[in-house]
């Protein structure tokens, strides 16, 4: 059957090659995947690979999540930063169409790194036009202004994709990402799509462990695994308003930093499984009108064993990686934000009143152009013209 959603019907989109690339709240590096969808199916999964950011950008970066807040976006610290990071970001497209022996993909979805994530702001840098110049290809970017304009939240985003992959799979079901900070997509039985950020994921832990053992994260679990958990501690993280409020609600990197200051009398180890408790707990305790039958679970936290079996404790319905549906639990935010470019070229919402609080189904990304070759350029315009009503904007080029 033939739908429409926003300006085209379904039956007559077109199949849309995209590059989904996304650099989260870990700070550890670019995913890139490739997703051939039509904004409203996913026809193909491609190649995925990650880029890791140098020791030296990460810290540039992490330092940059303190300074935020008194930054603007001319700063040279942003610019500078702008440029290393969007030059990463090209790196991945080349490296990810040489797997994937393409020339270029049709459209590249660019999430850029969020350096700031508050109530009524949320900020992403990286350059876009840099990227659509030095990889020859349109580029959708700052998918998430429009939605807290519109005063949403502004995130998580990925549930529309998740849901998109769910579609065939009985409800009432969530997927639950665990990268720096964790957000849960829950289909309930009636259809519905709910979503929120649930807490810390891996951003407070790979901190502890970067500040006890110097390593970047607790590998395998190893630290966590040896720790006990400190209840009186565990209790006093979760004692925050945050965990009462109602669905749709979201998290900065920072938002729970403050509570690192109760592990202090903590052994490495025990604070490690505090953490880890922490995590898993503030899923559960993630108000959901009903308990998910199963959860399946994407992002790195899924390769550590400790939270794993933290999940599997703490939560009801069966725990599984994602990949106990064929699904890449390492690729699937990259693809995501190539599936949301791809919506956003056809004017398609990217979030709900229920994933992000906004009030109206809500459109959002900017389009750029800029510095594209002219073939590619007429190319894009006929493709533009045809498939949308969404503004060109030229951002320079
Ligand atoms: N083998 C492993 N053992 C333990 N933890 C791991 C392992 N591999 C990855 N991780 C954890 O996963 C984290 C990276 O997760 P991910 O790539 O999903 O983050 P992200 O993309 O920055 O997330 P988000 O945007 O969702 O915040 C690492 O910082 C680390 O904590
Ligand atoms: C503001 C921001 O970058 N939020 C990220 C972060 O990382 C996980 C969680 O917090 C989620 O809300 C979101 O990313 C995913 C991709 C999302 O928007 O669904």
């Amino acid at each position: 059957m033939t739908t429409t959603q926003g300006n085209t019907p379904t039956a007559t989109r077109p199949e849309l090659v995209t590059i989904g690339l996304m650099s989260g709240t870990s700070l550890d590096g670019v995913d890139a995947a490739i997703l051939t969808t039509n904004g409203t199916d996913i026809l193909r999964h491609g190649p995925s690979l990650t880029v890791p950011y140098t020791p030296e950008l990460r810290a540039r970066l992490r330092s940059l999540l303190d300074k935020a807040t008194t930054l603007s976006a001319d700063d040279p610290l942003i610019r500078d930063a702008e440029q290393a990071l969007t030059d990463i970001h090209a790196q991945a497209v080349a490296a990810l169409c040489h797997k994937a022996g393409k020339s270029v993909p049709d459209l590249i979805g660019f999430h850029g790194q969020t350096i700031l994530h508050e109530p009524g702001r949320t900020w992403q840098i990286g350059d876009a036009a840099r990227l659509a110049a030095a990889t020859n290809t349109p580029v959708i970017h700052d998918f998430r202004s429009a939605d807290v304009r519109a005063r949403g939240e502004g995130a998580p985003l990925a549930p529309l994709y998740h849901a998109a992959l769910l579609r065939n799979h009985a409800p009432p079901v969530a997927v639950l990402n665990v990268g720096g900070v964790a957000n849960v997509t829950f289909i309930a039985t009636d259809g519905t799509i709910l979503a929120c950020d649930t807490g810390p994921g891996n951003a407070l832990l790979d901190d502890w462990v970067h500040q006890h053992t110097g390593q970047s994260y607790d590998q395998d679990g190893a630290l966590a695994l040896k720790g006990c958990v400190n209840d009186a501690v565990l209790e006093r993280l979760l004692d925050n308003p945050f965990f009462a409020r109602p669905l749709p609600k979201s998290l900065d990197r920072l938002s729970f930093h403050k509570g690192m200051a109760y592990l202090s009398d903590l052994s490495a180890a025990d604070g490690a499984a505090t953490l880890v408790a922490f995590t898993a707990e503030a899923v559960a305790r993630t108000p959901l009108p009903e308990q998910p039958t199963e959860w399946f679970v994407c992002g790195g936290g899924r390769h550590n064993p400790a939270l794993m079996a933290a999940f599997a404790q703490r939560l009801s319905g069966i725990v599984h990686p994602v990949e106990h549906l064929g699904w890449d639990g390492d690729a699937l935010e990259a693809e995501c934000f190539g599936f949301l470019a791809a919506r956003s070229l056809l004017g398609l919402p990217l979030s709900l009143p229920t994933t992000t609080g906004v009030p109206h189904p809500q459109t959002g990304g900017r389009l750029t152009c800029a510095g594209l070759l002219p073939d590619r350029m007429r190319a894009c315009a006929l493709l533009i013209a045809e498939q949308t009503a969404t503004p060109l904007i030229r951002t320079g080029g």
